[in-house]
């Protein structure tokens, strides 16, 4: 266990639910994957989809895929803790890991769109750090849309056509990043991460400052 709050596996520490969006193409899997694989204690939280698998994919890993039907059952059953329908799919957060993550201390990590961020800040306000990325330039976009492996132009048309619905909501989240240099832009996503844990810290070192200031009161004293 370390007493290092960038490296966060404590008890004592309620885990952030850090909650990424973008427009399609903005490079948000980009960066969540990078810091998924090089940030100590951090998880995603795998949706569900009733979208295609792609050729990087895997099942569990990115998303649960399922048929519509499956879907359907599943939020009959109430098994999300949100959901919604962004393009012609479904997407939902399974509600079952993220509480037993949070409670661990370990941060939960998603990727959803911006009435999926809206619905977790409602449900649990104190837990949610929210951070929009931006594409530098529409024209940018375009070019990171056709540069992709599944891209036709029917895809990136409806892609494009997204974005300026999706940008209006950016006011909403506590942080915006322009990706523009996908460094500067990973930094950024890191640094926020980073500042809000050591933000958390100040919770729980209530204790060892009243130890302090009970030594410091001695000395006062003189004893
Ligand atoms: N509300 C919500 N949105 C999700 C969820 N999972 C993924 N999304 C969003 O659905 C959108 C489409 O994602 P995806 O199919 O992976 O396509 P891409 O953004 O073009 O790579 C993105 O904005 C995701 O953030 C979820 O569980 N809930
Ligand atoms: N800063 C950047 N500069 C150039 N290309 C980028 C940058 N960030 C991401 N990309 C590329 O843009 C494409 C879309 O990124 P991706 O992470 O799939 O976007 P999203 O998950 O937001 O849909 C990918 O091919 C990725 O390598």
């Amino acid at each position: 266990m370390s007493n290092n709050p960038l490296q966060p596996n404590r008890p004592d520490r309620r885990g952030i639910m850090f909650v990424v969006s973008s427009p399609s193409g903005a490079g948000k899997t980009t960066l969540t994957r990078r810091m998924l694989k090089e940030v100590e204690g951090v998880e995603l939280s795998v949706s569900a989809t009733t979208r295609a698998i792609r050729p990087d994919e895997e099942e569990a890993v990115h998303y649960y895929f399922k048929s519509h039907d499956e879907f359907r059952s599943l939020i009959g059953g109430d098994q999300f803790l949100e959901w919604a329908q962004v393009f012609e799919h479904y997407y939902g957060t399974p509600r079952g890991k993220v509480e037993p993550l949070l409670r661990q201390g370990i941060d939960v990590l998603f990727d959803v769109d911006w009435q999926g961020a809206r619905m977790l800040k409602q449900c649990m306000p104190g837990d949610v750090v929210s951070v929009f990325i931006l594409p530098p330039s529409i024209a940018e976009l375009k070019k990171r849309l056709e540069g992709r492996a599944e891209a036709t132009p029917e895809a990136v048309m409806k892609r494009l056509l997204g974005a300026g619905p999706d940008i209006k909501r950016w006011g909403e989240y506590d942080y915006v990043i322009m990706n523009d240099n996908i460094e500067t832009a990973y930094e950024e996503l890191r640094s926020i991460l980073y500042t809000e844990r050591l933000a958390r810290r100040k919770a729980s070192q209530g204790a060892r400052v009243d130890v302090l200031l009970a030594d410091a009161e001695k000395l006062e004293k003189g004893g």
